[in-house]
């Protein structure tokens, strides 16, 4: 098969049980090496199609093609031959609780090769070290926290170095901080081993930072399939819920907008400035920010990030508004008649800065921050009004 025909393709799946459509001629492609998401309402029959994929559940109708042969003409013994080089990460982890976490990892190992001691010890060691498990190897899965168990789930999903993995919302019952550590950790390993991904998931907006493609799975089709920026700016009104719905606007990490629901407010803003009101911004520019998460861990950053925007929120007048215009930039705004506004952000923000604990995790973590603000000039696009106030920033640490 040539490298651009889809790995998997999905045409016209449609399944009902006892006479309740779930799936009504579904169709999507899961292109090689790529992370694939299915988001879509709870119930919608994202887990339903992608037990289609891996055999678990026969479709009514439809057809489904893989690296180019429809299942349709497949003998058996070439359907086990797939299933062998596909793994799964369950959501909820689906650990035997009877074995180690050693063992745990160990067994699609024993159930799909036939490799002598050393072999297996040896594979099961490099992923509990990768994923930072050495200290548990011997512990059962009841005995290790929540963001362990997903950590010992992923290397299981990871041992047999499958060509592609299933993850069925691997993020189930994390909470914010460690959801974004769950697709940081898919993120690397899948730039490292390059395998194909599918991404059963709720979690919007993150899943948009790593996946290739999303598709949207609503009353039993796909609605949308494209990359996550194509889906942001899709002004389709039967996107709205996924695109613009509560649960995107506020990011759930930090209390901040994030960059497309910030984006609207500020046009929203600018829109609507008269008479002796003023659109008034302040950035705060966090150089390395990026570094940071790729060298430290997400953790750090995104803890760092939560007491800025506490601190930020803390000091907000009514009917402003705060952001992350991207990992380095946050971006407050306001329409305001108070000249003092612009100053009152200024202040605040190097009161924070100038804090001797910051400056020194600053200097720690090789952080330099830069402070801007401007009275933007009425009429501009949200993008270039964010511009024109960071043109104006001043190093402070
Ligand atoms: N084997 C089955 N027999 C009968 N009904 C089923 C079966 N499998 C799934 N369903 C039903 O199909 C519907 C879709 O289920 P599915 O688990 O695919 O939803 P989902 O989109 O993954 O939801 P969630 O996001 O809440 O996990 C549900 O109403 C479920 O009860």
């Amino acid at each position: 098969m040539s490298s651009t025909t889809p790995l998997i393709q999905l045409r016209n799946i449609s399944k009902a049980f006892g006479g309740r459509e779930i799936l009504r001629g579904a169709t999507l492609d899961i292109q090689r090496n790529e992370i694939t998401a299915i988001i879509g309402k709870s119930g919608g029959g994202k887990s339903v199609l992608v037990k289609h994929i891996i055999g678990l559940i026969t479709a009514d109708s439809g057809e489904i093609i893989f690296d180019g042969i429809p299942y349709s003409n497949m003998k058996r013994k070439d359907f086990s031959a797939i299933k062998n080089r596909c793994s799964y990460m369950f959501q909820n982890n689906a650990l035997f609780d009877s074995m180690t976490v050693f063992e745990n990892i160990a067994l699609p190992l024993r159930e799909k090769f036939k490799l002598g001691k050393k072999d297996l010890e040896d594979k099961v060691r490099a992923r509990i070290e990768q994923l930072e498990l050495t200290e548990v190897a011997q512990m059962y899965p009841k005995q290790i926290s929540g963001g362990m168990q997903k950590r010992v789930a992923l290397a299981r999903a990871l041992v047999t170095e499958p060509e592609i993995i299933f993850f069925d919302e691997p993020t189930t019952g994390l909470d914010p901080i460690r959801k974004k550590t769950v697709f940081s950790m898919i993120h690397r390993y899948h730039e490292k081993l390059n395998f194909t991904a599918v991404i059963i998931t709720h979690d919007i907006p993150d899943i948009f930072y790593i996946a290739h493609t999303v598709n949207i799975l609503d009353e039993g089709r796909i609605i949308f399939s494209g990359s996550p920026v194509a889906l942001e700016q899709s002004s389709d009104p039967g996107l709205y819920t996924y695109t613009h719905g509560h649960e995107m606007l506020i990011d759930e990490l930090t209390g901040l907008h994030n960059r497309l629901s910030l984006m609207r407010k500020i046009e929203a803003f600018g829109a609507e400035v008269q008479g002796s009101e003023q659109l008034v911004l302040a950035t705060v520019r966090l150089l390395g920010m990026r570094t940071m998460m790729d060298y430290k861990g997400d953790l750090l950053a995104h803890a760092f990030i939560r007491n800025l925007a506490k601190f930020v929120n803390s000091f907000l007048p009514e009917g402003a508004c705060a952001g992350m215009f991207s990992k380095e930039i946050l971006v407050i705004a306001a329409k305001t008649k108070d000249e003092s506004t612009l100053e009152l952000f200024l202040s605040q923000l190097e009161a924070f800065f100038t804090n001797l604990t910051i400056e020194t995790y600053c200097h720690k973590h090789r952080l330099q921050v830069e402070i801007g603000g401007a009275l933007v000039t009425t009429g501009l696009s949200a993008y270039s009004a964010i511009q024109e106030a960071l043109a104006t920033s001043k190093k402070y640490v």
